[in-house]
């Protein structure tokens, strides 16, 4: 077993690199975290509910001697709908055509059922090599990370998966995510950079707007809401009129809801939570695109939208 503490440096010799990882793992295990730790501004969605990562987001990492591009899958899951097998459609689709697979376990739970699901799915996939990450290492003490270690390299041996590293990583504590970057690379093609420098994301910014609005609409929701809620953003244009050093942009999204009985809990008692949401997403989209925001949302009811394609279609999926 090859575990790795300790950071190398890349030689100057070494060729340029370039190419895709993703990382899979269960819902919750820390992947959008960690992208985000990755490339150090947020492009990822994260949530301390599971199944939030709708789309996949392309988190990118410059660096001298090499570019790493993070495609950011949903987890993988028991399809019960359309939209969960759509999911998982996406999720493979992904596996087949990067360069580097990234298991994420996280250190503070026992790898269970939805580990091994996952686990058996990456085995078949023989040709693409894959990194196993330890996660949330902050978590736990070193005893019980020791030992999730070890299980992790039991997994692999016990369904034939070989691990080009088993790497812990605490994306909070921000440990050991650069050493993680460095061994990624090298397991990239060689090849010049794929996308300009600068560049963090190829996702369109709508589609980032709508993934922080449906965050924050997600926030305190009742347990069967959140697989509810799409966004789409309508319309996104700077306001005219402004003058060049005070420009506004002005965006116009609907959220989703499947059931008119929802329609309630988004809005909340005299609009109060839909006004909370407007104003914890456009300070992040503020964030993100680093201009002024004036936000105007709208709760629309798409009857059973995640079981009609039509509907699925329409809300991009
Ligand atoms: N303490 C600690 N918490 C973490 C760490 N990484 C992620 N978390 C938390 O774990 C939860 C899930 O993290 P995400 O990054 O959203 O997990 P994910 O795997 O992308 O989840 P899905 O989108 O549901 O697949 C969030 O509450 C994070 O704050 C870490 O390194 N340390």
């Amino acid at each position: 077993m090859s575990v790795r503490t300790q950071s190398s440096q890349p030689s100057e010799r070494a060729a340029h690199r370039a190419g895709f990882a993703c990382f899979v793992g269960r819902p919750n295990a820390g992947k959008s975290t960690l992208t985000n730790a990755l490339v150090g501004k947020k492009v990822a969605i994260t949530s301390n509910r599971p199944q939030t990562t709708r789309h996949t987001v392309r988190g990118i990492v410059h660096r001298p001697e090499a570019q790493l591009i993070l495609v950011d899958t949903p987890g993988l899951h028991k399809p019960r709908t359309l939209l969960g097998e759509r999911l998982n459609d996406v999720v493979r689709a992904t596996w087949a055509e990067v360069d580097v697979i990234g298991f994420c376990l996280p250190a503070d739970q026992k790898i269970g059922p939805g580990d091994r699901f996952i686990a058996k799915e990456l085995a078949s996939i023989k040709k693409t090599p894959k990194v196993a990450i330890v996660t949330k290492t902050d978590l736990v003490d070193s005893k019980a990370l020791a030992e999730q270690l070890i299980a992790v390299d039991q997994l692999g041996k016990e369904l034939g998966i070989q691990w080009q590293e088993i790497v812990p990583v605490s994306a909070v504590g921000e440990k050991q995510v650069e050493l993680l970057a460095d061994l990624l690379v090298p397991l990239l093609p060689e090849g010049p950079a794929l996308y300009p420098e600068g560049d963090l994301t190829d996702e369109p910014e709508q589609v980032m707007v709508a993934e922080l609005i449906r965050e924050a609409a997600l926030e305190g929701v009742r347990d069967e809401l959140p697989h509810s809620i799409a966004v789409v953003v309508e319309e996104m244009l700077p306001r005219e009129g402004r003058p060049a050093d005070k420009p506004l942009l002005d965006i116009h999204a609907n959220v989703f809801i499947e059931r008119p009985s929802q329609k309630g809990i988004i809005i909340g008692p005299k609009g109060k939570r839909l006004k909370d949401v407007g104003i914890k997403s456009r300070k992040q989209i503020e964030a993100l695109l680093g201009t002024p925001v004036f936000l105007d949302l709208h709760v629309k009811v798409a009857k059973d939208w995640q079981r009609d394609p039509k509907q699925l279609r329409r809300l991009g999926f």
